[in-house]
This record gives structure tokens, C-alpha cells and sequence, in this order.
């Protein structure tokens, strides 16, 4: 193998997240069948055993493009020369807890990572924030990254794409694969507002082939909001291995780019296109190419679709306010 190794970077590598993850970064699904990557695990003092039982199986798998696993407990450490960072590690949301309480709790995580970023990841550093509240941690960070270019801090709704995808392909009894231009909007949370108004199916307009817009309303906008909070209440943990997949979905199309005619969802700052105000952290739909993204422009927002945009990118502003009285912003 000829070419330098990628530097990927995971935090929260001993969790339920990262153990579905790593297997899968190793095995070329992130960056590429052909691209070889060194993994940088950020693992609090107490988990770093765990992280290294993971790191003997990654070993135990022989993967051809797994050039070596370091393990560290030190933010500034594990982000050094990083290319892409995962930042997955945050405490989860278990039954009965709202997201809003997370903010606290993760906030204080997010800071020192963003530092971190700051002083040590590669010139082209590509983050990815996992850890809920995803947006506003991702937010937090690259707040404190003031020279890493503000573009390159991203939070995942791709999982949330991809359970409109799934919702929108069994209603229609289609592939997921004839599904294109499936658009998340706002936060990571149960306000986001999964569009269908200008998804096509099989190239057709996806909300006048369903022709249903009660199920719309009553049923697949709530059903894929709410989706994580009914994984918690089934599984009695949050999603992991979907999460993980929808981390590597995420990587794999902001460095490899769109497919001609469609686009993905990705939270990203906001230059206050769609009327989302400057700065915040908010999905959108994007393309992707050359390993940079850009928000699709110029799409109709009818009043059912402002209405809910703008509820969710509130409740992001109010997240914005509250870590800024907390002083992590
Ligand atoms: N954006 C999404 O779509 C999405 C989907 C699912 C889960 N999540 C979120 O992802 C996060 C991780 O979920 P999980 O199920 O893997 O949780 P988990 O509790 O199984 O694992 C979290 C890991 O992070 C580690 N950790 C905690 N603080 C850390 C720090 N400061 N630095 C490094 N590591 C740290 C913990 O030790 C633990 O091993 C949670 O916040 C969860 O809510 C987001
Ligand atoms: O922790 C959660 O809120 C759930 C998670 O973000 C998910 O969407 O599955």
C-alpha cells in the first residue's frame, strides 16, 4: 500500500456508537476501499480498557487498511494531524430524559474537543458531531476553533434522511433507491422537519405520488421525528448500529460527493439561506463534491413547510442562548 494513511479520529470509541463504527471505518466504508486509515480513539480515563479490548479486535479482524490504532485519553492527543473527527462521545439520553437537559452535560465536552481541533487536526480537518444535542455541541466546538474554517464543523441528520428514506419507501412500496431529494430541516431533535415536498420517486413529485398528506402529517413526519425516542423506548438504549451507519453515510458523501440530481442532509452553518439565521448549526439539504458541501439554493417553501422550518431552527436559537448563558459559547 503506497498511499499515506487518513487520520480518523472517534471519541466516545468504547460506546455502543463506536463499536458499530470502528469495524466499519477500518474496513474502507468511510473513506474508500482503497484508502488506508490510521484510528485515533479519545476515550474518557475510566473507558480507556474498553476502548483497548476494542482496539485487540480491530487487530483480530486483519483489516488490509487499518494502518494502526492509538488510544488516548487526552483531547489534544487524539485530534493531532486528525483528517476526519468523529465526535461521538457525549452521554446519551435514556428514558424519560429530554434533550434539553443534555446541553449541560455535553456542553462541557465540546469546548475542550473544539480547542483541540484548534491547535492540533490536519489542515483539512472534516468534523462530524454525533453526540447529542448534536447541533449545538457541533456549534460549541467550532466555536472554540477559530482557525479551522467554520464550514468543516457538520452535526448528523443523516440518520433522520434516512429513516424518511425508509418511511417514505415502504408507504410507496418502493426502493429506498428510487427515493431522491429527501430534505431534513432544523435540529437533530423531535422539532426537525423531514420534506418531502420536493422528494421525487422514480422522478416523479414524491408528496403527489403518496397523495396522502393526513399520513404526511399524522404519521411520517412524527413517526421519523420521534423515531429516536421510540428506539430508546424499544430498545431501552439509543439507536447505535443505524447511528453508526448513518455517521459513515454522512463522511462517505461530504469527501465523495452527491449523486447528478440528488442531494443528502447534513446540519451545517448557516449562511441564512431559507431565512435560518446566520451561524447556527441546521440541517439543510446539500450536495457535496470535491469534499465540500453546499447548501441547495432556490428551493419553494409553501406556509406548511415555513411553519416548521422555523419552529425547529428556533428551538436551535434557544440552545444557541442557553450554552452562551452557560458561558460554553
Ligand atoms: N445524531 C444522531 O443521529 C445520533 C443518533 C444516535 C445517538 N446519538 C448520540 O451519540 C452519542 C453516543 O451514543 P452511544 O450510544 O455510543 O453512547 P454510549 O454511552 O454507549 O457511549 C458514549 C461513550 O462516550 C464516552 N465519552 C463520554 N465523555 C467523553 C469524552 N469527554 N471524551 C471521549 N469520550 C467520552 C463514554 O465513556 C462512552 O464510552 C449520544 O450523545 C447519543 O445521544 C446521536
Ligand atoms: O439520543 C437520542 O435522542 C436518540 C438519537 O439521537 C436518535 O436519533 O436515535
Amino acid at each position: 500500500m503506497t498511499r499515506t494513511p487518513v487520520t480518523v479520529t472517534v471519541t466516545g470509541a468504547a460506546g455502543q456508537i463506536g463499536y458499530a463504527l470502528l469495524f466499519r471505518i477500518a474496513s474502507g466504508h468511510l473513506l474508500g476501499a482503497d484508502v488506508p486509515v490510521r484510528l485515533r480513539l479519545l476515550e474518557i480515563p475510566q473507558a480507556v480498557k474498553a476502548a483497548e479490548g476494542t482496539a485487540m479486535e480491530l487487530d483480530d479482524c486483519a483489516f488490509p487498511l487499518l494502518a494502526g490504532t492509538d488510544i488516548f485519553d487526552d483531547p489534544n492527543q487524539a485530534f493531532q494531524g486528525a483528517n476526519v473527527a468523529l465526535l461521538v462521545g457525549a452521554r446519551p439520553r435514556t428514558k424519560g430524559m429530554e434533550r434539553g437537559d443534555l446541553l449541560e452535560a455535553n456542553g462541557g465536552i465540546f469546548k475542550p474537543q473544539g480547542e483541540a481541533i484548534n491547535a492540533g487536526a490536519a489542515d483539512d480537518v472534516k468534523v462530524l458531531v454525533v453526540g447529542n444535542p448534536a447541533n449545538t455541541n457541533a456549534l460549541i466546538a467550532q466555536q472554540h476553533a477559530p482557525d479551522v474554517p467554520a464550514e468543516r464543523f457538520t452535526a448528523m441528520t443523516r440518520l433522520d434522511h434516512n429513516r424518511a428514506l425508509a418511511q417514505l419507501s415502504k408507504k410507496a412500496g418502493v426502493s429506498v433507491a428510487d427515493i431522491r431529494r429527501m430534505t431534513i430541516w432544523g435540529n437533530h431533535s423531535a422539532t426537525q422537519y423531514p420534506d418531502v415536498f420536493h422528494a421525487e420517486i422514480a422522478g416523479k413529485g414524491a408528496a403527489e405520488t403518496v397523495n396522502d398528506q393526513s399520513w404526511l402529517e399524522n404519521d411520517f413526519i412524527p413517526t421519523v421525528a420521534k423515531r429516536g425516542a421510540a428506539i430508546i423506548e424499544a430498545r431501552g438504549a439509543s439507536s447505535a448500529a443505524s447511528a453508526a451507519s448513518a455517521a459513515i453515510d454522512h463522511v462517505h458523501t461530504w469527501v465523495n460527493g452527491t449523486a447528478d440530481g440528488d442531494w443528502t442532509s447534513m446540519a451545517v452553518v448557516s449562511d441564512g439561506s431559507y431565512g435560518v439565521p446566520q451561524g447556527l448549526i441546521s440541517s439543510f439539504p446539500v450536495t457535496t463534491k470535491d469534499g465540500k458541501w453546499e447548501i441547495v439554493q432556490g428551493l419553494e417553501i409553501d406556509d406548511f413547510s415555513r411553519a416548521r422550518i422555523d419552529a425547529s431552527v428556533n428551538e436551535l436559537a434557544e440552545e444557541r442562548d442557553a450554552v452562551r448563558k452557560l458561558g460554553l459559547i
